[in-house]
């Protein structure tokens, strides 16, 4: 507030001469006693009168801190003593100097001014190289033009030109390009007139007309070059993208929005358009095989490019030389029902660990090695920005068969494919050893037919071929198989036993299938037989005969008499003509695989029947995952034939491996269809167990956490065929209980080996062998880590040991104990015996009146009794280990390197 002199003085005590002295030297206006002296000139006067007392302002404050707290310390004593600790802080603040701040901001200002200069100077500077550029490519196009039609106008001379850009293998050479360049720069200057300005103006429009044109065609070549690229990088990636309507589908998704041609030719235009052809093609290259085999900063990479919107930065687009439109290359990845991780993450080429962290964020603990739903798939596709295409896990196949229906033609009537099913021992051997008039039944162990055979016979009214499927409930998955592969099932129901079980669900199969039934009620000679029984049974289950109104024949037979086996023939042949089977006799054969196994001389044995086309020795076939060339085929009988037509069973040779029984096998032209297929299958395989397996860790963790008494058998299972492994497998599948779990942890075909010992050893395993036995390393194993094995020939001995062992029913039993084994060193000829046999008896003791197996690879192939036992000459009761003897086995034919093993059966107290 404004104050006056007088004031003043009053309030700073002193005299109003001196306020006004001060004033004075302070510069402020002179004036008198009563005069007004505002703020501003009072703030003015303390200034002056602090300075020109020496008084500077404060430009620093300091702060000091004080905080005591105690210590423990130990004293030059050695006791512990509390000390107190002061600690002090000085903070200094600088009080900002508003002299210093405008120097500050003015320079700040000045360094704007300067970048803002320099910025312009720049832009000046590439609006002027850009001119110069868009000059050297008129003068350029002008020679071009000059040098190729001189005669033709501009217009068309422009033609040229574009049609030179569309088809890249027309254009020039580059080092034409140069002479042109060359040309222009060493014309002299002229002095320009007023019409050579019109004239100027006049070709620099035409020019800049040409620039446009050009620019826009070299845009479209530039597209089209990387439309080819990726064609090709979308072919290499996947051979087999076709969408329903055969066409290939984009592998590689480009942005539309992308500019091409400025960043991609830039400066580049002095190039010829052959130079940037082979440039695009070396670039597709180099992105390619980053794309192949990038690491973590190549997917970085590929994340910058996936997120800039437009095409290449200037910065980029002013370097001068040709840059490859990169975009990430986005992958169609194909997916079946499901995929093993590791699989999918090199379809999208890329790191399995990325994929397997991606499943993380969504919540899913997976290993390289575990398979992923369809669903789970299509996820992690989508995050890794690719393209999810769902394949029906048939594609392939279905192709196939296509080419195989093209080639087929010439149709006939072939014979029909007969499946006999019916319960256990109600004579389903016997019937087809009676319609062969070849004895079957009577080698077999047990009296049980151990794997589907398959026979054909011909009769008065033509060829019927028969499928012998076993008759144990153990058999089902195969019997059903073997419906599906049939067209006619007849039902053996004995008369003296009615309907049972499996003749109820032989009937169920028949139905599902779609296949016609024939009943044979059998065992008609026998007192006890009940054929009325038997068809009141059957109408239960609506299996009505023909004389009550229903559609099923049914005949009375006998296969012991033979009764009723000529109109049982006739009656299928009947059957068959209503159902007028044909097939196409030309072209590739296709079938059904009825079984398999390996043979240690011959390699993989298949028998097969040939649904449709011919078979012929020589022929490629794909049967289930394994493919190979038919070295050799043999009938029923064992006899050499060279073709096998429509419903004829056949056994070959030249498979790598034995597939499995039920598998479809075609004859294919092309091997690298046919491994494709085979790897394929073999992939779905794989992940199948692989599921298989996940899904049984998982369960057993669920179920031992859910109940602690639950225990677990393990079985580690070998079997002599596929055929009797999966129907084990199966059988097994349905004993485990609440309280009992069985898992077969390991199975398969052949002889059981050291490694299954091994294995069985380490998890607590009990080893049972189906009509195989132990190799010797296997057996020595065995012996050193005191496991007992388990041989089986029949399906429900196997079976009910399992089923007794788990209900803790373990009552002694007749178990078979192995007394001796002898190898078969010679066979000769003996008038008096046949074949007779030298051996060494290798194990234990030989008995003469002992029950015995022949071994053939470890595999049962005949069980019966010794026909003779010699030391020389000497008929002997016993031959020890180490000894050599003679000896002839009644009924059967030994050959050298077969093993003969003399058991017994005696009462053992059970345990597994
Ligand atoms: N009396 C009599 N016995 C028969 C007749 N058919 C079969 N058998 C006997 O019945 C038993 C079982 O015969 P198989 O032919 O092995 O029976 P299957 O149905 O093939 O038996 P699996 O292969 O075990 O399913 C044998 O002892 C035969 O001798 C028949 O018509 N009359």
């Amino acid at each position: 507030m404004a104050k006056t002199v007088k004031q003043l003085a009053q309030i700073s005590n002193t005299t109003t001469e001196t306020i006004l002295k001060q004033l004075a030297d302070a510069g402020l206006p002179s004036r008198n006693e009563d005069d007004l002296v505002t703020d501003t000139e009072q703030d003015k006067l303390v200034a002056f009168l602090k300075q020109s007392h020496g008084e500077q302002p404060k430009s620093r404050i300091s702060l000091k801190s004080k905080t005591t707290s105690t210590a423990q310390v130990t004293g030059t004593s050695g006791k512990a003593k509390t000390v107190n600790v002061v600690r002090t802080k000085k903070v200094v603040y600088e009080k900002p100097d508003p002299a210093k701040i405008e120097a500050e901001i003015a320079a700040q200002a000045k360094a704007a001014e300067e970048a803002r200069l320099k910025a312009a100077e720049e832009k000046q500077a590439a609006e002027r190289s850009k001119q110069e550029a868009a000059e050297r490519q008129a003068a350029t196009l002008a020679a071009m033009r000059a040098s190729s039609e001189p005669a033709k106008n501009s217009e068309a001379n422009a033609t040229v030109v574009v049609k030179k850009v569309k088809k890249p293998e027309g254009v020039k050479p580059a080092d034409k390009v140069e002479k042109t360049e060359k040309k222009k720069t060493v014309k002299p200057v002229k002095q320009e007139s007023a019409a050579d300005k019109k004239a100027r103006e006049a070709r620099e429009a035409e020019e800049e007309r040409l620039r446009q044109m050009e620019a826009e065609t070299r845009r479209k070549a530039a597209e089209e070059a990387q439309k080819r690229t990726l064609e090709q990088m979308k072919q290499m990636a996947s051979r087999y993208s076709e969408t329903d309507d055969g066409t290939t589908a984009a592998i590689v998704r480009t942005k539309d929005d992308a500019p091409l041609a400025d960043g991609l030719v830039g400066a580049a235009l002095e190039e010829s358009f052959e130079k940037e052809r082979r440039e695009i093609k070396r670039g597709a290259a180099g992105t390619a095989g980053r794309g192949a085999k990038k690491g973590r900063k190549g997917q970085q990479e590929e994340r910058e490019i996936k997120t800039r919107s437009k095409g290449l930065k200037s910065s980029q687009a002013n370097k001068h030389k040709f840059e490859m439109p990169v975009e990430k290359i986005v992958h169609n990845v194909e997916v079946g029902e499901s995929i093993v991780l590791s699989d999918l993450a090199q379809k999208m080429a890329v790191k399995v660990r990325e994929v397997i962290k991606s499943l993380m964020k969504m919540g899913e603990m997976v290993r390289e090695s575990d398979t992923i739903d369809q669903m789970t798939a299509a996820l992690v596709i989508e995050e890794f920005g690719h393209n999810f295409i769902p394949v029906s896990d048939t594609q392939l196949e279905d192709d196939l068969q296509v080419a195989v229906d093209e080639k087929s033609g010439n149709v006939q009537t072939r014979p029909p494919v007969v499946t006999i099913m019916g319960h256990v021992d109600h004579g389903k051997t016997s019937l087809l050893d009676k319609i062969r008039a070849t004895k079957v039944a009577s080698g077999e162990a047990g009296g049980i037919t151990q794997h589907i055979g398959a026979y054909h016979v011909t009769t008065d009214r033509g060829v019927i071929t028969f499928l012998d499927t076993p008759g144990h409930a153990a058999f089902t998955a195969m019997r059903s198989r073997g419906a599906q592969a049939t067209d006619i099932v007849v039902l053996v129901v004995a008369a003296d036993d009615g309907m049972m079980p499996q003749t109820e669900e032989a009937i169920d199969h028949a139905r599902a299938a779609g296949t016609p039934l024939i009943v044979a009620i059998n065992k008609m000679d026998k007192d006890t037989a009940d054929p009325d029984r038997v068809i009141n049974e059957l109408s239960v289950k609506e299996v009505i005969p023909e004389e009550w109104g229903g559609d099923t024949p049914m005949v009375k037979v006998s296969a012991k008499s033979g009764m009723g086996i000529d109109e049982l023939l006739e009656v299928i042949s009947i059957q068959a003509e209503l159902m007028e089977l044909e097939a196409p006799v030309d072209g590739a054969a296709q079938g059904v695989v009825i079984e398999s196994r390996l043979d240690k001389g011959r390699g993989a044995v298949a028998s097969l029947l040939v649904k449709r086309g011919t078979l012929n020795q020589g022929d490629l076939v794909l049967a289930g995952e394994y493919y190979g060339k038919v070295r050799a085929m043999t009938d029923e009988n064992g006899q050499r034939i060279k073709t096998a037509g429509p419903s004829i069973p056949v056994e070959i040779l030249g498979l790598p491996e034995a597939p499995a029984a039920g598998s479809e096998f075609l004859v294919v032209s092309d091997e690298k269809k046919a491994r494709e297929v085979a790897d394929f299958r073999a992939a779905r395989e794989r992940e199948r167990v692989l599921e298989r397996q996940n899904k049984m860790r998982l369960d057993t963790l669920f179920e031992s956490m859910g109940s602690a008494e639950a225990a677990t058998l393990n079985i580690i299972l070998k079997t002599d065929v596929r055929g009797s492994l999966e129907a084990l497998l199966n059988a097994l599948d349905e004993l485990s209980t609440d309280e009992v779990k069985v898992r077969v942890i390991s199975s398969g075909v052949g002889a059981i080996t050291e490694s299954d010992v091994i294995l069985a050893e380490s998890s607590e395993a009990v080893l049972l062998g189906f009509n195989v036995r132990a190799d010797t390393a296997g057996k020595r194993k065995a012996d050193e880590a005191g496991l007992d094995i388990r041989y089986y020939s029949v399906i429900y001995g196997l079976i009910d040991d399992v089923k007794a062992a788990m209900s803790g029913m373990l009552a002694p039993e007749h178990r078979e104990q192995i007394l001796g084994i002898a190898e078969v060193r010679d066979v000769f000829r003996s008038s008096k015996f046949g074949a007779a046999a030298g051996c060494m008896v290798q194990e234990g003791t030989i008995y003469r009146n002992k029950p015995i197996r022949v071994l053939r690879d470890d595999k049962v192939i005949f069980t019966g009794h010794l026909q003779s036992l010699r030391r020389y000459k000497d008929d002997v009761n016993e031959v020890k280990a180490g000894m050599e003897c003679g000896l002839a086995v009644k009924g059967y034919e030994v050959a050298v390197g077969d093993k003969i093993e003399v058991f017994e059966i005696h009462e053992v107290k059970r345990e597994l």
